[in-house]
């Protein structure tokens, strides 16, 4: 087979970069660091094939790229990338979808028993010394089980959510998505415990309301002041799918001067999160650094993954998970 140009613009673990070398001649080159800026400008005209993530690929970059034959992007979010352009010009965009769905939807679950019994603040208060005598109501937190959740997106992680909420926490489910599922075939532990709902109804019921969208023309600020203002009073936010999709300014009114109780955010709209953003240090904030996928095992299932869409991509066979540029 003809041993192919592969840029590789984030690090992949030593296994991963050992079967792409096996086959192809592979360049490391993050565009992010100084020191290896150069080396991607220089690598990036003659690249077949480019594997990474957390980089705009965006219609300038791939004005430079003029052999690429597939992008493969180590994460399911495809919002980096110039759908429209890959798209025109046949180029293959591969993700890496299913393989991290349980270890974000830990991670979502883990926001929200946090922010509902408020497990950092109570933990800092321990390590402050401030625990001094047994603590009072105002700092009680409430119950996450048996509590309404109301999901916005109902995919791959959302529904991994709802299994979590509906069969561990005997939470009653709600979904706003693009269009009902059918879960007697693809979820039926879920049939009877998850309703497709109005957006005005499942804010005006959820006692958390749980973003897991894609970042896409149609979402973006979608959560903004009139999503907020109908959410019902003492209502928790969680965000684990794009910082974007949310006005953060309203989210910020919501917790000021409405009714939201609480927000939990892995994600944000310019990440890393500036230091002067006020959500960073809201008392009623809680938020992580994006890491949602961030385990050992999922990190390396996704690379796993993602080395596979690129070998086959380029020996001409049809990857195991290409993201679909025409239905964005
Ligand atoms: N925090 C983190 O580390 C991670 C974040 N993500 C984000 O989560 C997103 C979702 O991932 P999956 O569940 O695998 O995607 P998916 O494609 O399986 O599900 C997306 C859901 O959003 C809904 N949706 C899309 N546009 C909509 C709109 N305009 N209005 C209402 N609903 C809409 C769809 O109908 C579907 O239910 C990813 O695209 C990524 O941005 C994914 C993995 C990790
Ligand atoms: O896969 C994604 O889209 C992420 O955000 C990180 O896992």
């Amino acid at each position: 087979m003809t041993r192919k140009n592969v840029l590789v613009f984030r690090e992949l673990p030593d296994d991963q970069l050992a079967r792409l070398q096996a086959a192809h001649e592979v360049t490391v080159a993050n565009p992010r660091l100084d020191a290896q800026r150069a080396a991607f400008d220089a690598a990036l005209p003659l690249a077949h094939g480019l594997i990474g993530s957390s980089f705009p690929v965006d219609d300038a970059l791939l004005a430079r790229a003029p052999r690429l034959e597939v992008v493969s992007s180590v994460s399911v979010g495809v919002d980096n990338y110039a759908l429209a352009s890959l798209q025109a010009r046949g180029i293959l965009l591969c993700h890496t979808p299913g393989v991290l769905d349980e270890t974000v939807a830990d991670t979502v679950f883990a926001l929200l028993m946090a922010t509902s019994r408020r497990v950092v603040e109570l933990s800092n208060l321990v390590r402050d010394g401030a625990w001094t005598k047994n603590i009072g109501e105002d700092l009680f937190g409430f119950d996450v089980h048996g509590k309404t959740l109301g999901l916005l997106g109902f995919g791959r992680i959302g529904q991994a959510i709802a299994r979590r909420a509906a069969l561990g926490f005997g939470m009653p489910v709600l979904y706003h998505a693009r269009r009902p599922v059918d879960l007697a075939s693809q979820a039926p532990e879920l049939q009877g415990r998850a309703v497709h709902t109005p957006l005005a109804e499942l804010l005006a019921r959820a006692d958390f309301v749980v973003a897991m969208l894609p970042l896409s023309d149609s979402t973006r600020g979608m959560i903004d002041a009139s999503v907020f203002a109908a959410m019902r009073p003492g209502a928790v936010f969680i965000n684990g799918g794009r910082g974007a999709t949310v006005q953060e300014d309203a989210l910020l009114a919501a917790l000021d001067h409405g009714t939201l109780r609480a927000a939990g955010l892995d994600v944000f709209a310019t990440e890393p999160l500036p230091a002067a953003s006020p959500l960073r240090t809201h008392p009623r904030v809680t938020p992580l650094p994006h890491i949602g996928s961030a385990t050992h095992e999922t990190r390396h299932a996704m690379a796993e993954l993602a080395t596979t869409n690129l070998l086959q991509a380029l020996a001409g066979e049809r990857p195991a998970a290409v993201f679909d540029t025409a239905s964005a």
